[in-house]
Protein backbone atom coordinates (compact mmCIF):
# COMPACT_ATOMS: atom_id res chain seq x y z
CA UNK A 1 0.00 0.00 0.00
CA UNK A 2 1.26 3.48 -0.93
CA UNK A 3 1.59 5.77 2.19
CA UNK A 4 1.48 9.24 1.96
CA UNK A 5 0.44 11.81 4.56
CA UNK A 6 -1.83 13.74 2.61
CA UNK A 7 -3.79 11.15 0.10
CA UNK A 8 -6.56 11.76 -0.49
CA UNK A 9 -9.44 9.99 2.18
CA UNK A 10 -6.15 9.37 4.72
CA UNK A 11 -7.69 8.11 8.10
CA UNK A 12 -6.40 8.19 10.77
CA UNK A 13 -8.89 7.14 14.12
CA UNK A 14 -7.52 7.73 17.57
CA UNK A 15 -9.23 6.79 20.67
CA UNK A 16 -12.57 6.00 19.01
CA UNK A 17 -15.40 5.21 21.40
CA UNK A 18 -18.92 4.45 20.85
CA UNK A 19 -21.88 3.68 23.48
CA UNK A 20 -25.13 2.85 22.13
CA UNK A 21 -26.18 2.83 25.65
CA UNK A 22 -24.12 4.62 28.87
CA UNK A 23 -21.46 2.10 30.30
CA UNK A 24 -21.49 -0.72 27.64
CA UNK A 25 -19.43 0.65 24.59
CA UNK A 26 -19.48 -1.20 21.48
CA UNK A 27 -16.19 0.39 20.38
CA UNK A 28 -13.54 0.42 23.17
CA UNK A 29 -10.91 2.88 21.59
CA UNK A 30 -9.80 1.80 18.39
CA UNK A 31 -6.28 3.36 17.02
CA UNK A 32 -6.32 3.19 13.23
CA UNK A 33 -4.75 4.29 10.51
CA UNK A 34 -5.65 3.46 6.97
CA UNK A 35 -3.91 5.21 3.68
CA UNK A 36 -3.38 4.88 0.16
CA UNK A 37 -5.27 3.11 -2.48
CA UNK A 38 -5.56 -0.43 -1.02
CA UNK A 39 -8.43 -2.49 -0.14
CA UNK A 40 -8.80 -2.61 3.51
CA UNK A 41 -11.10 -5.69 5.31
CA UNK A 42 -12.43 -5.47 8.65
CA UNK A 43 -13.61 -8.80 9.85
CA UNK A 44 -15.15 -9.92 12.89
CA UNK A 45 -18.01 -11.73 14.91
CA UNK A 46 -21.45 -10.35 14.52
CA UNK A 47 -22.58 -7.60 16.71
CA UNK A 48 -18.41 -6.90 17.59
CA UNK A 49 -19.04 -3.41 16.04
CA UNK A 50 -17.75 -3.37 12.52
CA UNK A 51 -20.78 -1.57 11.19
CA UNK A 52 -20.70 0.69 13.84
CA UNK A 53 -16.79 1.66 13.00
CA UNK A 54 -18.09 2.32 9.30
CA UNK A 55 -20.98 4.34 9.97
CA UNK A 56 -18.74 6.35 12.64
CA UNK A 57 -16.52 7.10 9.66
CA UNK A 58 -19.70 9.20 7.52
CA UNK A 59 -21.27 10.25 11.03
CA UNK A 60 -24.47 7.96 10.24
CA UNK A 61 -23.78 7.27 13.57
CA UNK A 62 -22.11 9.50 16.26
CA UNK A 63 -19.05 8.77 17.84
CA UNK A 64 -19.19 9.54 21.96
CA UNK A 65 -15.37 9.94 22.19
CA UNK A 66 -12.47 9.82 20.09
CA UNK A 67 -11.30 11.89 16.58
CA UNK A 68 -11.75 10.25 13.02
CA UNK A 69 -9.05 12.47 11.31
CA UNK A 70 -9.72 12.15 7.15
CA UNK A 71 -7.98 14.35 4.79
CA UNK A 72 -10.66 15.60 2.18
CA UNK A 73 -10.77 17.77 -0.51
CA UNK A 74 -6.86 19.38 0.78
CA UNK A 75 -7.82 19.35 4.26
CA UNK A 76 -8.17 17.85 7.55
CA UNK A 77 -11.02 17.08 9.09
CA UNK A 78 -11.93 15.63 12.25
CA UNK A 79 -15.21 13.58 11.19
CA UNK A 80 -16.60 13.35 14.90
CA UNK A 81 -16.71 16.85 15.36
CA UNK A 82 -18.43 18.10 12.26
CA UNK A 83 -21.95 19.33 12.53
CA UNK A 84 -24.34 20.84 10.23
CA UNK A 85 -23.54 22.07 6.81
CA UNK A 86 -19.52 21.46 7.49
CA UNK A 87 -20.76 17.49 8.01
CA UNK A 88 -22.92 17.59 4.97
CA UNK A 89 -19.68 19.09 2.96
CA UNK A 90 -17.77 16.71 4.59
CA UNK A 91 -19.93 13.97 3.45
CA UNK A 92 -20.00 14.66 -0.07
CA UNK A 93 -16.58 13.02 -0.64
CA UNK A 94 -17.05 9.68 1.60
CA UNK A 95 -18.47 7.14 -1.11
CA UNK A 96 -20.85 4.34 1.07
CA UNK A 97 -21.85 1.33 -0.63
CA UNK A 98 -24.47 -0.72 1.60
CA UNK A 99 -25.29 -4.05 2.09
CA UNK A 100 -29.11 -3.65 1.10
CA UNK A 101 -27.58 -1.35 -1.96
CA UNK A 102 -29.95 1.43 -0.48
CA UNK A 103 -31.86 2.20 -4.09
CA UNK A 104 -34.51 4.09 -4.52
CA UNK A 105 -36.73 1.29 -6.39
CA UNK A 106 -39.13 3.21 -8.36
CA UNK A 107 -36.48 5.19 -9.98
CA UNK A 108 -34.26 3.88 -13.12
CA UNK A 109 -30.48 2.95 -12.59
CA UNK A 110 -29.65 6.14 -14.21
CA UNK A 111 -31.56 8.45 -11.90
CA UNK A 112 -29.92 6.08 -9.34
CA UNK A 113 -26.37 6.55 -10.02
CA UNK A 114 -27.40 10.45 -10.28
CA UNK A 115 -28.55 10.96 -7.10
CA UNK A 116 -24.79 10.50 -5.86
CA UNK A 117 -24.37 14.11 -6.91
CA UNK A 118 -27.12 15.36 -4.91
CA UNK A 119 -24.54 16.83 -1.95
CA UNK A 120 -23.11 18.94 -4.64
CA UNK A 121 -25.90 20.47 -5.77
CA UNK A 122 -28.24 23.58 -4.15
CA UNK A 123 -31.09 22.84 -2.18
CA UNK A 124 -33.23 23.85 -5.18
CA UNK A 125 -31.51 22.04 -8.17
CA UNK A 126 -31.37 18.96 -5.57
CA UNK A 127 -35.38 19.25 -5.12
CA UNK A 128 -36.13 19.52 -8.74
CA UNK A 129 -32.73 16.67 -9.56
CA UNK A 130 -31.67 19.26 -11.81
CA UNK A 131 -28.46 17.50 -13.17
CA UNK A 132 -26.33 19.26 -15.80
CA UNK A 133 -24.95 17.62 -19.02
CA UNK A 134 -21.43 16.67 -17.48
CA UNK A 135 -23.40 14.76 -14.39
CA UNK A 136 -25.35 12.63 -17.08
CA UNK A 137 -22.00 11.95 -19.06
CA UNK A 138 -20.13 11.10 -15.82
CA UNK A 139 -23.08 8.68 -14.97
CA UNK A 140 -23.23 7.22 -18.00
CA UNK A 141 -19.31 6.45 -18.09
CA UNK A 142 -20.16 4.93 -14.77
CA UNK A 143 -23.07 2.81 -15.44
CA UNK A 144 -20.00 1.48 -18.31
CA UNK A 145 -17.58 0.97 -15.78
CA UNK A 146 -19.53 -1.01 -13.64
CA UNK A 147 -20.81 -3.01 -16.74
CA UNK A 148 -24.77 -1.91 -16.55
CA UNK A 149 -24.76 1.01 -19.89
CA UNK A 150 -27.40 -1.25 -21.01
CA UNK A 151 -29.44 -0.83 -18.22
CA UNK A 152 -29.60 3.00 -17.67
CA UNK A 153 -33.08 2.97 -18.43
CA UNK A 154 -34.22 0.40 -16.30
CA UNK A 155 -36.32 0.74 -12.96
CA UNK A 156 -33.98 -0.07 -9.63
CA UNK A 157 -36.39 -3.12 -8.92
CA UNK A 158 -36.22 -4.97 -12.01
CA UNK A 159 -32.28 -6.16 -11.32
CA UNK A 160 -30.98 -8.84 -9.38
CA UNK A 161 -29.23 -8.43 -6.51
CA UNK A 162 -25.32 -8.26 -8.01
CA UNK A 163 -26.90 -5.55 -10.43
CA UNK A 164 -28.19 -3.16 -7.34
CA UNK A 165 -24.96 -3.90 -6.00
CA UNK A 166 -23.38 -2.43 -9.13
CA UNK A 167 -25.71 0.35 -8.81
CA UNK A 168 -25.06 1.24 -5.39
CA UNK A 169 -21.06 1.22 -6.58
CA UNK A 170 -21.87 3.72 -9.05
CA UNK A 171 -23.61 5.88 -6.87
CA UNK A 172 -21.13 5.80 -4.39
CA UNK A 173 -18.37 7.05 -6.94
CA UNK A 174 -20.63 9.88 -8.99
CA UNK A 175 -19.84 11.03 -5.70
CA UNK A 176 -16.05 11.46 -6.30
CA UNK A 177 -15.28 10.38 -3.00
CA UNK A 178 -11.92 10.81 -1.25
CA UNK A 179 -12.99 7.60 0.40
CA UNK A 180 -15.41 4.84 -0.08
CA UNK A 181 -16.95 2.42 2.61
CA UNK A 182 -18.74 -0.52 2.08
CA UNK A 183 -21.06 -1.96 4.95
CA UNK A 184 -20.98 -6.21 4.20
CA UNK A 185 -21.74 -5.51 -0.07
CA UNK A 186 -21.77 -8.94 -0.45
CA UNK A 187 -23.61 -10.31 2.10
CA UNK A 188 -26.48 -11.23 0.36
CA UNK A 189 -24.97 -11.70 -2.89
CA UNK A 190 -23.29 -15.67 -4.36
CA UNK A 191 -20.06 -16.28 -4.42
CA UNK A 192 -19.03 -15.66 -7.60
CA UNK A 193 -20.98 -12.11 -7.74
CA UNK A 194 -19.27 -11.11 -4.28
CA UNK A 195 -16.12 -11.86 -5.72
CA UNK A 196 -16.61 -9.58 -8.66
CA UNK A 197 -18.19 -7.06 -6.42
CA UNK A 198 -15.19 -7.36 -4.52
CA UNK A 199 -12.82 -6.82 -7.45
CA UNK A 200 -14.87 -4.00 -8.48
CA UNK A 201 -14.40 -1.82 -5.12
CA UNK A 202 -10.26 -2.79 -5.28
CA UNK A 203 -9.85 -1.69 -8.83
CA UNK A 204 -12.07 1.37 -8.33
CA UNK A 205 -10.09 2.23 -5.47
CA UNK A 206 -6.74 1.54 -7.15
CA UNK A 207 -7.63 3.86 -10.70
CA UNK A 208 -8.74 6.71 -8.55
CA UNK A 209 -5.79 6.31 -5.51
CA UNK A 210 -8.65 6.09 -2.92
CA UNK A 211 -8.44 4.32 -0.10
CA UNK A 212 -11.33 1.71 0.16
CA UNK A 213 -13.07 -0.14 3.54
CA UNK A 214 -14.96 -3.06 3.75
CA UNK A 215 -17.06 -4.92 6.62
CA UNK A 216 -16.77 -8.50 5.25
CA UNK A 217 -18.08 -12.11 6.31
CA UNK A 218 -16.49 -14.18 4.10
CA UNK A 219 -12.91 -14.62 5.65
CA UNK A 220 -11.64 -16.32 1.85
CA UNK A 221 -13.14 -13.87 0.14
CA UNK A 222 -10.88 -10.54 2.50
CA UNK A 223 -8.09 -13.16 2.64
CA UNK A 224 -8.19 -13.37 -1.40
CA UNK A 225 -8.66 -9.98 -2.73
CA UNK A 226 -7.88 -7.74 0.10
CA UNK A 227 -4.33 -5.99 0.93
CA UNK A 228 -4.82 -5.60 4.31
CA UNK A 229 -6.84 -7.15 7.31
CA UNK A 230 -8.48 -5.66 10.52
CA UNK A 231 -9.83 -8.39 12.74
CA UNK A 232 -12.38 -7.01 15.82
CA UNK A 233 -13.46 -8.84 18.58
CA UNK A 234 -15.67 -6.84 21.15
CA UNK A 235 -15.00 -3.51 19.60
CA UNK A 236 -11.65 -3.75 19.82
CA UNK A 237 -8.52 -4.51 17.17
CA UNK A 238 -6.94 -7.67 17.76
CA UNK A 239 -5.50 -8.17 13.83
CA UNK A 240 -4.27 -5.99 11.73
CA UNK A 241 -2.09 -6.85 8.58
CA UNK A 242 -1.70 -8.43 5.44
CA UNK A 243 -3.97 -11.44 4.61
CA UNK A 244 -0.95 -13.94 4.74
CA UNK A 245 -0.13 -13.65 8.17
CA UNK A 246 -3.60 -14.13 9.18
CA UNK A 247 -3.32 -17.48 10.97
CA UNK A 248 -5.92 -20.06 12.26
CA UNK A 249 -4.26 -18.64 15.79
CA UNK A 250 -5.46 -15.16 14.82
CA UNK A 251 -9.29 -16.52 13.54
CA UNK A 252 -9.65 -18.19 16.79
CA UNK A 253 -8.79 -14.94 18.93
CA UNK A 254 -11.24 -12.99 16.59
CA UNK A 255 -14.21 -15.63 16.29
CA UNK A 256 -13.36 -17.77 19.04
CA UNK A 257 -13.75 -21.79 19.17
CA UNK A 258 -12.06 -23.46 16.49
CA UNK A 259 -14.45 -26.54 15.43
CA UNK A 260 -15.92 -23.78 12.45
CA UNK A 261 -12.18 -24.07 11.10
CA UNK A 262 -11.50 -26.25 8.19
N1 LIG B 1 -28.67 1.89 16.63
C1 LIG B 1 -28.29 1.05 17.60
N2 LIG B 1 -28.81 1.18 18.83
C2 LIG B 1 -28.43 0.35 19.84
N3 LIG B 1 -27.54 -0.65 19.68
C3 LIG B 1 -26.99 -0.82 18.48
C4 LIG B 1 -27.35 0.02 17.36
N4 LIG B 1 -26.63 -0.39 16.28
C5 LIG B 1 -25.88 -1.43 16.70
N5 LIG B 1 -26.10 -1.69 18.01
C6 LIG B 1 -25.46 -2.74 18.80
O1 LIG B 1 -24.05 -2.55 18.72
C7 LIG B 1 -23.39 -3.81 18.63
C8 LIG B 1 -22.50 -3.80 17.39
O2 LIG B 1 -23.34 -3.79 16.22
P1 LIG B 1 -22.72 -3.67 14.76
O3 LIG B 1 -23.87 -3.73 13.81
O4 LIG B 1 -21.81 -2.52 14.69
O5 LIG B 1 -21.87 -5.01 14.71
P2 LIG B 1 -21.31 -5.79 13.45
O6 LIG B 1 -19.98 -6.32 13.85
O7 LIG B 1 -21.37 -4.96 12.23
O8 LIG B 1 -22.36 -7.00 13.34
P3 LIG B 1 -22.91 -7.75 12.02
O9 LIG B 1 -21.70 -8.41 11.42
O10 LIG B 1 -23.90 -8.73 12.56
O11 LIG B 1 -23.52 -6.72 11.13
C9 LIG B 1 -24.47 -4.87 18.63
O12 LIG B 1 -24.60 -5.36 19.92
C10 LIG B 1 -25.70 -4.12 18.22
O13 LIG B 1 -26.86 -4.69 18.77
Amino acid sequence: MQATAATPGALRIEQLVKEYRPGAPVLQGIDLTIDGTGLTGIIGPSGTGKSTLIRCINRLVTPSAGRILLHLAGEEVDMAQLHGRALRRARRHIGMVFQEYNLVERLTVMENVLTGRLGYLSAWRAWRRRFDAADIERALALLQTVGLAAFAGQRADALSGGQRQRVGIARALMQQPSVLLADEPTSSLDPKTSVEIVQLLREQGVQRGIPVIVNIHDVELARRYCDRIIGMTGGRVVYDGAPDGLTDGHLQTIYGGQGWLP
